[in-house]
């Protein structure tokens, strides 16, 4: 039996975080043999399915044979980079994807699905094991080579077919072999202390507990809404607000003259807790999907199946969704929370169905409690992928038929508005409709006691605006006044009215405020999702910027509800984020102008005279 000894388990777990997929610093000093031959006789010892070792390795030390491969992974760069949005390509520049010519050795980590015959046991059932196993050999080497001081990148760079067919016509590697790693090996001046794309602001770790589930899935050790929550009451944007505040006034542009502008840009500097705040950029949208119910209550002249449609019209590029976020450089992700139909599977859909649209909520509840959480859970984690991702600003974006009624609802429901303030013409609908879908908001809130207790007169005052300079104001601010039974319990609230989709955007929007990470707002459908976060949790609102105003009665009142000062009003009704899209150059143009402007010192202006001073 081999025994370890004390300290193997420090010495192995050393081992492990001191691994690094290495890019850069690779020096000329050669690699000796006996350290090679360590190193392999590492990864022969992986285990592997049906005991079929099915790896071999190429060792390629030819200058020529490298610079060669490193012009199809340069290919494949150039593709990569053609297809991101303009913001993230930037990043991208910037970036060493790999290290082929100058690490001195290559090693080719190939798979042989053929190995051992027929009744390989195990791969009988999984033919994808031979490649798993031969992964679990790479990562071996990738450690003992660690061991050796000696640096190991990964290269994926490649197609993988191109590559092996290459291989196969120049150094006469059998046809039916797959490449399963290329890896750039060689001594390095040093490895550094994080992974280089996380230094790079690429990528971020995701905390171990977001990836362990108990018994259910979903099931955290910590509930993801309960972290959330917990997250925000952290947040005091009090010094980064007032280190902004500050800096604006000795900016070289006249006092208060850069208006709303400076009030962003005071909100994403107490958010991040410095001053300049990082620049929000790159920025991806989420377009949460989902049906409603009450679209059988002739709401919308609208068939329901437009969503679906839309949703298909999202991927393929053709909405005005995908122009406007190629117009600011944006992603655009769809998020499946409650579309009626089944999707498949499309590059840019996450598909995080609940359920296949909602109940009609003038007869029972839109939603179960459980289906409520599941939502906000898939927002929550939503937020979490995409700022995980590398997101640094977040735009919010919807898209369902019928949604604007649900929406009407839960502004009427946390704002204490009548049903008549809050309905709208959504995609725009006749007289006879309005009437029909102002009854019908009018019985959801009467079904779920949801109403105003004083008819017409909002039970809390709105909140004054945003001053300008980023200080939301308080929910709901008239002390002694009797909460809404939504404020009360917005969870209910929200699964007695509201949509799949305002369920995820409420996650949404406070999972990007536990990762201190903006929001932009868009219509009423975002507009209403924020009530539902910010009643569960006041201080999210510092993360969120209202993107623009939309034609929806009900949104301008969330937006006095949550205090909040639209950066556009262009009479807008689209949704699916286009309004949040267009506000996303102010946003950056706030954060740039807090790093970029100079004050006045610096530049040498002369500040203004005061006033008693005369001419
Ligand atoms: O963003 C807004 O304020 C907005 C205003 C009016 C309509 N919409 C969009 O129109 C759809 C809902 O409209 P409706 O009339 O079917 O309730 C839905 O997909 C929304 O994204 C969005
Ligand atoms: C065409 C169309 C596009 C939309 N985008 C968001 N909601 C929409 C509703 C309709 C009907």
């Amino acid at each position: 039996m081999s025994a370890l000894e004390p300290g193997d388990r420090d010495a192995l777990h050393r081992v492990l975080r001191a691994r690094r997929d290495v890019r850069t610093g690779f020096v000329d000093t050669p690699v000796d043999d006996a350290r090679l031959h360590r190193v392999l006789a590492a990864a022969h010892t992986a285990p592997s399915v049906g005991f079929s070792q099915p790896w071999d390795f190429l060792v390629l030390r030819s200058a020529e044979l490298r610079a060669e491969l490193a012009g199809l992974a340069q290919e494949q760069r150039r593709a990569f980079a053609a297809s991101l949005p303009a913001a993230r390509a930037r990043a991208f520049a910037g970036l060493r994807v790999e290290a082929i010519r100058e690490a001195p050795l290559g090693i080719v980590v190939t798979c042989d699905p053929t190995r051992g015959g027929r009744h390989v046991l195990g791969r009988h059932t999984q033919p994808r094991m031979a490649a798993h196993s031969v992964a679990g050999a790479v990562q071996n080497l990738w450690l003992a080579a660690r061991a050796e001081d000696l640096g190991v990148g990964w290269v994926s760079f490649f197609d993988e077919r191109e590559l092996a067919r290459r291989l196969h016509e120049r150094i006469g590697m059998p046809e039916h072999l797959e490449v399963v790693a290329y890896l750039c090996v060689g001594h390095v001046d040093g490895f550094a202390d994080a992974p280089e794309l996380e230094t790079a602001g690429w990528a971020r770790r995701r905390p171990l507990a977001w990836a362990v589930h108990d018994e259910t899935w979903g099931q955290h050790h910590v509930d993801p809404l309960d972290e959330t929550l917990a997250a925000i009451a952290e947040i005091d944007p009090a010094p980064g607000a007032e280190a902004a505040r500050e800096h604006l006034t000795r900016m070289t542009v006249p006092p208060g003259a850069l208006g709303g502008v400076a009030g962003i840009g005071v909100r994403l500097a107490g958010l991040a807790g410095t001053c300049p705040p990082p620049l929000p950029e790159p920025a991806v949208v989420a377009v949460f999907a989902g049906d409603h119910g009450v679209h059988a209550r002739g709401v919308t002249p609208w068939p329901q199946e437009v969503t679906t449609q839309m949703v298909a019209n999202f991927l393929s590029g053709g909405a005005a969704v995908n122009a406007f976020a190629a117009t600011v450089g944006a992603e655009v992700q769809v998020v499946d929370v409650g579309v009626a139909a089944d999707l498949e599977p499309a590059p840019g859909l996450l598909p995080r169905k609940v359920r296949r649209g909602t109940r009609d909520m003038t007869v029972e509840p839109a939603m179960t409690d459980g289906e409520v959480r599941a939502a906000v859970h898939a927002g929550i984690e939503t937020a979490r992928d995409l700022v995980v991702a590398g997101n640094r600003l977040l735009v919010t974006g919807d898209m369902g038929i019928a949604n604007t009624t649900a929406s009407a609802a839960l502004v009427a429901a946390f704002t204490g508005a009548s049903a008549e303030d809050v309905t709208g013409r959504g995609t725009g609908i006749d007289d006879a409709t309005h009437a029909r879908k102002t009854a019908v908001v009018a019985q959801a809130l009467a079904w779920h006691g949801l109403t105003v207790a004083s008819e017409g007169h909002p039970r809390s005052k709105p909140a004054a605006e945003d001053s300008g300079e980023g200080r939301p104001s308080p929910l709901y601010p008239s002390e002694g006044a009797p909460r809404s039974p939504a404020a009360a319990d917005p969870l209910r609230a929200l699964a007695a009215v509201g949509g799949l989709e305002h369920a995820a955007l409420a996650g949404f929007l406070l999972g990007a405020a536990a990762l201190r990470t903006p929001v932009v707002l868009d219509g009423v459908v975002s507009g209403a999702a924020a009530l539902v976060a910010a009643a569960l949790a006041p201080t999210a609102s510092h993360a969120w910027i209202a993107g623009h105003r939309s034609v929806e009665p009900a949104h301008t009142l969330a937006l006095q509800h949550l205090g909040l000062a639209p950066a556009l009003d262009l009479g807008l009704r689209v949704g699916e984020g286009t309004g949040a899209l267009l506000a996303v150059p102010v946003v950056t143009a706030a954060a740039r102008a807090l790093a970029d402007v100079a004050t006045f010192d610096a530049a040498g202006v002369t500040e203004k005279k005061t006033e008693q001073e005369g001419p």
